[in-house]
Order: structure tokens, then C-alpha cells, then sequence
């Protein structure tokens, strides 16, 4: 089976600025759970919006699923990221007008592969999901404005998780919430990926979550080369 995700060699400069990111190699497997730590503006998004196929690395190479992103055009590149990634946005990025379950079912809409995936109707995985991440019946018919933060954040992870993406991204979901919130969050998130069988790569600057994930590194030790936990 192809890895999840392999990067060699990468270097990535926004224009006019010195090189952010330079990162030697990482990879990680299928369903691997990775949380990538580091100070504000270190490039946390920056890296993120490489794997999802936003931005383009000015060298070297990225493959999701064994795909390099840079040798598809712009219009595959969407068309892989709808099929094979979910994001969890640090703002959500929720359409605030429609209702919870047609913000979750619409992130089939572009995706054959996701549709593909479901062993039930959209609605009925999407209100599986919800189920799941504890968000009550009441409120899936909605709008999403209606919701409290913490209500809106598990609505983004549903949107996230339907259709068994194979690589779930997340930049600092839990920002907003308080302690206690944040870890049952966490919990249900795992629970949902490994039901799934998603990886997640999961940006945070809250040391205080890593201690849930196998694989930790930060936006250091991968501009470091010699510095890199053995396998990442
Ligand atoms: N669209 C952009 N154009 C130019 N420079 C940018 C852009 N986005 C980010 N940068 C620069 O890249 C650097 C890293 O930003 P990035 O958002 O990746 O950091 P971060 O680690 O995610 O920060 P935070 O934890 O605050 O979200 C910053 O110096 C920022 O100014």
C-alpha cells in the first residue's frame, strides 16, 4: 500500500521572504496520527496548506497516497483534495446559513470517491457522525450561525470525516474551547479516524494535547533535518 504521506527535499518560500520551510523528508502511513507543534507563525499553516495541494513547494517533493500534487493541474489537485482529504479549519469555514446536516453532507458533492465510500445514504452517515461526536439531534436542522463554538467544531469534524477521507488535516480545531471540552473533542475525533481509518496531521501550538499522539514533531525538528524522531 502507498504511504499516507512522503516529503523529500521540500523547501517553500512565500515571495519576496526567505525560505520558511525546508524539511529533509517525513513520512507517515495509513492511518498514522501525527501532531506537528510550533510557535505562531513558525509555518504551521503554511505546511498544511502544502498537503492539502493549496500551496506548491518551489522544490523538492510531496506525495499523498503516492500522488506528487505538483504534476496535477490546478482543477486534478481539487478533485484529489475533495476525494481524499478532509480539513478541519481552524475558523471551521462552515456555510453559516445552511443547516448542520448540509454542511456536513456537502463535502460529497464534489467527491465521487467519499459518495463511493458510504455504506448509507449521505444523511445517514452524516447523522451517524454527528451522533458520534455527541452533537444532539436537535440541532441538525439549524443553521449552522445557531451553534455554540464548540457545537460548530464538531460539525466541522463531521464535514471532515465523511466519506472516510484517508488524510484528515486539522489546524488548531481546539483553540476555542476550554480544557475539558478539548480532550473529550480529541477523543471522539480519534475515535472517528480510526473508525474511518483516517491518518490525522493535527497543528497545534498546545503542547498540552501531545501526549495523545503517537508520532509528535514540530516545525523545528523538520527544518532540522538531524534532528527528526527516528521514522518521521
Ligand atoms: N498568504 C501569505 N503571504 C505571505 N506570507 C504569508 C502568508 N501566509 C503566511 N505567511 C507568512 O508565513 C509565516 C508563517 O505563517 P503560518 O500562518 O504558516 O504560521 P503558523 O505557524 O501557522 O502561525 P499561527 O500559529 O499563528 O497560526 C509568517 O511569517 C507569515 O507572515
Amino acid at each position: 500500500m502507498a504511504e499516507l504521506l512522503s516529503i523529500e527535499q521540500l523547501s517553500f518560500a512565500w515571495p519576496g521572504q526567505a525560505n520558511l520551510l525546508n524539511i529533509d523528508s517525513l513520512s507517515l502511513k495509513p492511518g498514522d496520527r501525527l501532531f506537528i507543534k510550533g510557535p505562531s507563525g513558525s509555518g504551521k499553516s503554511t505546511l498544511l496548506g502544502l498537503l492539502a495541494g493549496i500551496l506548491k513547494p518551489n522544490s523538492g517533493r510531496l506525495r499523498i497516497l503516492g500522488q506528487d500534487l505538483a504534476r496535477l493541474s490546478g482543477p486534478q489537485r481539487d478533485r484529489f483534495r475533495a476525494n481524499h482529504l478532509g480539513y478541519i479549519f481552524q475558523q471551521f469555514n462552515l456555510l453559516p446559513y445552511l443547516p448542520v446536516m448540509e454542511n456536513v453532507t456537502a463535502a460529497l458533492i464534489f467527491s465521487p470517491h467519499k459518495r463511493k465510500q458510504l455504506t448509507a445514504s449521505p444523511k445517514q452517515e452524516a447523522a451517524r457522525l454527528l451522533a458520534a461526536l455527541q452533537l444532539p439531534d436537535a440541532l441538525w436542522q439549524q443553521p449552522v450561525h445557531r451553534l455554540s463554538i464548540g457545537q460548530q467544531q464538531r460539525v466541522a469534524a463531521a464535514r471532515a470525516l465523511i466519506g472516510r477521507p484517508a488524510l484528515v488535516i486539522a489546524d488548531e480545531p481546539t483553540s476555542a474551547l476550554d480544557a475539558d471540552n478539548r480532550t473529550a473533542f480529541m477523543e471522539l475525533l480519534f475515535a472517528e479516524c480510526e473508525h474511518a481509518g483516517s491518518g490525522l496531521v493535527f497543528v497545534s501550538h498546545d503542547s498540552a494535547l501531545e501526549p495523545l499522539f503517537s508520532h509528535v514533531t514540530s516545525l523545528k525538528q523538520l527544518n532540522g533535518a538531524n534532528d527528526a524522531e527516528p521514522g518521521l
